[in-house]
């Protein structure tokens, strides 16, 4: 299993996938959770234009159609994507998968579709995303990485670059991270602290 970037920003538009190019990142995903079939069809285009270029991967989330026909090499699914996402269908098109997962039970079902990671969240408390499920906290990671073998493992909600520490340290190899940079008052700077510590 290859080894990823530890740092993962997940960003909403075309200037976002941009930026993070420019600045170095070297793994991250657009996340786009509103519009048009055609407008996000276009988004996707040129960001994974930008992302080549850069020799940046990007990860195209929920999209996967889009995703194939775009020529992406990486999605990410939550459970109700994988209703109705053909996993088949993105092997054969090559595209390496990342999973949500929030439970042991989803857990062991996305194992099954033998992805190329396994994101668990949220670990601390989010504002980003409305959810059903609680903070797992620390504990959890290190649950979920014994039982992950050489797949990685990502982690998400409300971490911080100050939270960085203790979730690597409790097991988690790819820390994903939306607002500590969006709604930081200097995205840019930002991006190029969390580079600082994870090249
Ligand atoms: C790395 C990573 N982890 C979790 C998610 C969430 O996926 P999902 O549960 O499908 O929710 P949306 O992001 O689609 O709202 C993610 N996108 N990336
Ligand atoms: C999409 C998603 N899935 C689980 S938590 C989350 C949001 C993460 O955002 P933030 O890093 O701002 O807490
Ligand atoms: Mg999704």
């Amino acid at each position: 299993m290859m080894s990823l970037p530890i740092f993962y920003p997940l960003l909403d538009s075309v200037e976002g996938v941009e930026l993070a190019a420019r600045l170095g990142v070297r793994f991250a995903q657009l996340r786009i959770k509103s519009g048009g079939h055609e407008t996000i069809r276009d988004n996707i285009r040129q960001s994974l234009a930008i992302a080549r270029e850069a020799n940046m991967m990007l990860v195209i989330n929920d999209h996967w159609q889009l995703a194939i026909e775009e020529g992406a090499d990486w999605v990410h699914l939550g459970q109700e994507d994988l209703i109705q996402a053909d996993v088949n269908a993105l092997r054969r098109a090559g595209i390496s998968l990342g999973i949500s997962t929030h439970s042991q039970e989803e857990l062991e079902r996305a194992l099954l579709l033998n992805p190329d990671y396994i994101a668990l969240g949220p670990i601390y408390p989010t504002q980003t995303k409305s959810l059903t499920w609680s903070a797992q906290g620390l504990g959890r990671i290190s649950e979920w990485k014994a039982q992950l073998g050489q797949i990685p493992l990502c982690v998400i909600g409300g971490i911080t670059l100050e939270r960085s520490s203790a979730v690597l340290a409790s097991g988690a190899d790819i820390i994903a991270v939306v607002s500590d940079v969006s709604l930081h008052p200097d995205p840019s700077e930002r991006i190029r602290e969390w580079l600082s510590c994870y090249c």
